[in-house]
C-alpha cells in the first residue's frame, strides 16, 4: 500500500515528505494506522548521524499512538481496532532478560531492530522500489507502520492520540526513571540536570512520589516557570551560578542529593550529576544518550564513598504491561501531560518540530495524521 512518510535520507537532511511503500505485516506482525506521534530528542540525535545505530535512509519516529488496521498470521493478542501504542523496547515475557524480572531490555529481537529491520531480517518500507530501514523497531513518522506484536501496548480506546502518543517514550521514561530506576522514596532530595521533554516528567515523578526538595538545573531560563508547575522547588541556571555549581547543589541538598538524574545527554553533566549525590547513598541516574565516541569519568573514590551510577532506558518499563497503566494514571489525571505538548503540526512540518526543539522553543511537538 501507498503510505505518507516524513523520511529521513541522510545525516544532517531535513526530512522528506514521501508517499512510501509499505507491505503487510508478516507472520507476528501487525500493521498500525499511525495518528499522532511526538518528536523527542533521541530522532534528533539519530537524523544528526552521531548515533551509531543511525541508518539511512530510514522512517524515524519512536513516539507514537494509533489503531491496529491488520494482524498477520499467529498474532493472538491484537486484533483490527484496538489502540495501540508501538514499543521501542518490546516485551515478549518468553526471553531470558523478560523472565529475569531484573531489566525491562527485552532482546527478543534487538538484534534486527538495530539494524533497521523487521524480525525476519527483512524491511516492509520501500521508495522507488529501494528498501527503507525501520527505526527503533516503530517508525512512527509514517501514516501506517508495521509493528512486531511483542512491541505494542494495547490501551484503552478513549484515550486521545494526540496526547498518549507521548507516554511513548519521553512520559514514561522520566516517571520510570523515578519510580523504577531510582525508586525515589517520599522524603527524598533529588537534582535533576536538563528540563526539557524528558526532564519534566522526571520532576513530575519526584513529585508523584513525594520528594522533598525537587532541583532543576538548566541553561534555558524559560524552563523554570513550567518546571515549577511540575514540582521543582528550586531552580539552577549554571550560566548564572559564580563558582563551582556541584559544590552549590550540595549545599542547596543539605550534604548531597539521594537522587541525581541526568536528562541532557552531556558527559560533563552526567559527572556532576554524580558528584553532586550524598555521600554514602546517593543515587545518578543517566537517562541522556550521549554522542558515539563519549565517555563518562570521575574519581573511582566517589563510588568507593558510597555513590551509585545506574542507567535506564524507557524507564526500566515493561511496556506490554506499565504503558496501559500509564494511560489510565493520565485519563484519571494522576499525571499531566497537556502542559507539555506545546507544538500540534501536521506531517508536512515535521522539520518545524526538529527546529522548535533546537532553538530550545518547544518541550514537545506532536504531529497528527
Ligand atoms: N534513556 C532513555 O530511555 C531515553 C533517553 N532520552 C534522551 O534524554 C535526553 C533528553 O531528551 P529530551 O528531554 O527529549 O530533550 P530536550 O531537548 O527536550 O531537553 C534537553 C534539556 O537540556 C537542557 N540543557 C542542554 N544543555 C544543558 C546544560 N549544559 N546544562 C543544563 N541543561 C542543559 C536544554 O536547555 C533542555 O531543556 C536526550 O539525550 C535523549 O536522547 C530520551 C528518551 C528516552
Ligand atoms: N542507538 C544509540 C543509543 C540509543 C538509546 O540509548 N536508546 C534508548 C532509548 S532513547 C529514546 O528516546 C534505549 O532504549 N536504549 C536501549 C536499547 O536497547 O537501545 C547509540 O548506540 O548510541
Ligand atoms: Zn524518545
Ligand atoms: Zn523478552
Amino acid at each position: 500500500m501507498d503510505v505518507r512518510a516524513a523520511v529521513a535520507l541522510g545525516p544532517g537532511q531535513p526530512l522528506t515528505i514521501e508517499t512510501v511503500q509499505l507491505e503487510g505485516p508478516r507472520e507476528g506482525e501487525v500493521l498500525v494506522e499511525i495518528k499522532a506521534t511526538g518528536i523527542c530528542h533521541t530522532d534528533a540525535y539519530t537524523l544528526s548521524g552521531k548515533d551509531p545505530e543511525g541508518l539511512f535512509p530510514a522512517v524515524l519516529g519512536h513516539e507514537g499512538a494509533g489503531v491496529v488496521a491488520e494482524v498477520g498470521p499467529g498474532v493472538t493478542s491484537l486484533k483490527p481496532g484496538d489502540h495501540v501504542i508501538p514499543l521501542y523496547v518490546p516485551e515478549c515475557r518468553q526471553c531470558e532478560y523478560c523472565l529475569s524480572f531484573k531489566t525491562n531490555l527485552c532482546q527478543a529481537i534487538r538484534l534486527t531492530q538495530g539494524r533497521g529491520l523487521m524480525p525476519d531480517g527483512s524491511s516492509r518500507f520501500s521508495l522507488g522500489g529501494k528498501p527503507l530501514f525501520h527505526y527503533m523497531g516503530t517508525s512512527t513518522f509514517s501514516n501506517y507502520t508495521v509493528v512486531p506484536e511483542i512491541a505494542l501496548a494495547k490501551i484503552r480506546s478513549d484515550a486521545p492520540f494526540e496526547k498518549v502518543c507521548y507516554i511513548g517514550c519521553g512520559v514514561t521514561t522520566g516517571l520510570g526513571a523515578v519510580i523504577n530506576t531510582a525508586k525515589v522514596e517520599p522524603g527524598a532530595n533529588v537534582v535533576v540536570f536538563g528540563l526539557g521533554g524528558i526532564g519534566l516528567n522526571v520532576i513530575q515523578g519526584c513529585r508523584m512520589v513525594g520528594a522533598n526538595k525537587i532541583i532543576g538545573v538548566d541553561i534555558n531560563p524559560n524552563r523554570q516557570e513550567l518546571a515549577t508547575k511540575f514540582g521543582m522547588t528550586h531552580f539552577v541556571n549554571p550560566k548564572e551560578v559564580e563558582g563551582d555549581l556541584v559544590a552549590l547543589l550540595v549545599e542547596l541538598t543539605g550534604g548531597g542529593a539521594d537522587y541525581s538524574f541526568e536528562c541532557v545527554g552531556n558527559v560533563n553533566l552526567m559527572r556532576q550529576a554524580l558528584e553532586c549525590c550524598h555521600k554514602g547513598w546517593g543515587v545518578s541516574v543517566i537517562v541522556g544518550v550521549a554522542a558515539a565516541g563519549e565517555e563518562i569519568s570521575t574519581r573511582p573514590f566517589q563510588l568507593v564513598t558510597g555513590r551509585e551510577w545506574k542507567g535506564t532506558a524507557f524507564g526500566g518499563a515493561r511496556g506490554r504491561t506499565d504503558v496501559p497503566k500509564i494511560v489510565d494514571w493520565y485519563m484519571d489525571g494522576k499525571i499531566n501531560i497537556d502542559d507539555l505538548i506545546t507544538h500540534v503540526m501536521p506531517l508536512d512540518e515535521i522539520n518545524t518540530a526538529f527546529d522548535l526543539m533546537h532553538r530550545g522553543e518547544s518541550i514537545r511537538s506532536v504531529v497528527t495524521f
